[in-house]
């Protein structure tokens, strides 16, 4: 079995706890890295796991809905199915029982991850799965770097032989039924510990290790957070320029009876666009140009003409929606630039406001927009009046400073 074979898993992100050594106002799990709420970044961690076919969240109970909502909102639709929620225990091992009790009993092999290690990567937990499919059990672990002391009242007893001594890290992985089995006898021994391999361990289970990376710190202090952000950028950086490029188009019919609005400017004209929502396009362009530089798909996936709370919906609501989006992800608008391809009316009286209400919308200044207009000549459909189309553009660029 290769890192490479996808396997039917299923995921525990143990984010019960209530981050005490963070000592924030609310668990560490839902803090912002780079604008993004770290339990948000490490669902995704899991989302991108091929063979990762159910994820259960374990959130401590009074800030269940709060995990749950910051999730729903901020991960893409169509992995959102495969998210459970369920509240944790007093102990991280109380709350990783919860999450498998919770797991689907069909699949065979589960991997549990901390939901304050948001830096790990989708390759890493792949290893891991991997070799719990060959040995049963597997962990990421590092050796230790530094000389190890025993320390009793402020005073060294020992120093340990640090060739043997290694880091454990999440993600951990092992088959179902012998992880079920090392709960099992751990609750009959009343045995406790910090990691599922030492369940493993008692168990008599043989637990491997793979190589597990620095980069993956646990956040537990408010210092690892600045350390987090710190890898995070300088990941980011690596990776390429920090500017994504996004496209969007739309069109919609004129047809008598409908308001004719553009840019969330209402303007007089006999006739007005005909969709589920108010049908501006110059927002639906836009839109559709955010969400293809953050790679999210269209309004269609997210606004669905099908859902009735759309019907007649203000645009430049949705709008601010999906620069939310943008924004959560540690992005800044570098600029739009926006065509509107219309016959008639005349739109150039208008342009300005429509760029005030974009800007407001994506909270930007109004000179990061330009809406400038054109006709066909009369040619096609938008020159002979039957619709009005507009072509948008976008650069988003990372906000380092978030
Ligand atoms: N009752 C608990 C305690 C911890 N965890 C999770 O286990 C991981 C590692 O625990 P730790 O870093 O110790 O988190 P906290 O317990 O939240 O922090 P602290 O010990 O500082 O209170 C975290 O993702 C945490 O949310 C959990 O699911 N349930
Ligand atoms: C699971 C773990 O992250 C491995 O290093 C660690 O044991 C969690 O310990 P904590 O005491 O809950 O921080």
């Amino acid at each position: 079995m290769t890192p490479e074979t996808v396997l039917s898993c299923g995921a525990i992100l143990a984010a019960g706890g209530s981050g005490s050594r963070m000592a924030a106002d609310r668990p560490k799990q839902l803090l912002p890295l780079n604008g993004v709420p770290i339990l948000v970044r490490s669902c995704e961690v899991l989302l991108q796991v091929p063979g990762i076919a159910e994820i259960v969240v374990v959130a401590p109970g009074d800030w269940l809905a709060d995990c749950e909502a910051v999730c729903r909102n901020l991960l893409p639709p169509e992995r959102r199915p495969c998210l459970h929620f369920t509240a944790g225990g007093a102990s991280r091992q109380d709350s990783v029982r919860a999450g498998l009790m919770a797991l689907s009993p069909a699949l065979p092999l589960v991997l549990v991850h901390d939901a304050a290690r948001p830096l790990a990567d989708a390759e890493l937990a792949q290893n891991c799965l991997a070799c719990a499919d060959r040995f049963g059990a597997a962990i990421a672990a590092l050796p230790l770097v530094d000389t190890i002391k025993a320390v009793q009242d402020g005073r060294i007893v020992a120093t340990l032989d640090r060739s043997r001594l290694w880091q454990a890290q999440t993600p951990q992985a092992a088959r179902r039924e012998l992880l079920i089995q090392a709960y099992a006898l751990a609750e009959k021994d009343g045995f406790q510990a910090t990691d599922e391999a030492a369940l493993l361990e008692h168990a008599g289970i043989a637990v491997h290790t793979v190589a597990g990376s620095r980069r993956n710190l646990k956040i537990t202090r408010p210092e690892d957070l600045l350390l987090a952000r710190v890898l995070l950028n300088a990941g980011n950086q690596a990776k390429g320029t920090g500017m994504r490029i996004g496209h969007g188009f739309d069109v919609h019919r004129l047809v008598a009876g409908r308001k004719l609005i553009l840019g969330g400017v209402t303007i007089d004209h006999p006739l007005g666009l005909l969709g589920h929502s108010d049908a501006d396009v110059v927002c639906h362009a836009l839109m559709d140009a955010l969400l293809g530089a953050l790679a999210l798909g269209d309004i269609g996936r997210h606004f669905p003409d099908s859902d009735a709370r759309y019907r007649d919906a203000d645009s430049l609501k949705l709008l601010a929606t999906v620069w939310q989006m943008a924004a959560s992800r540690g992005m800044r608008l570098a600029n739009a630039d926006i065509s509107i391809i219309c016959q008639k009316p005349k739109l150039a009286p208008h342009l300005g406001r429509m760029q005030a209400n974009l800007a407001q919308a994506c909270h930007a200044a109004s000179t990061r927009f330009n809406v400038k207009a054109s006709t066909t000549e009369q040619l096609g459909y938008t020159g002979r009046g039957e619709g009005i189309a507009a072509h948008a553009v976008v650069l988003l660029e990372e906000n380092h400073g978030a």
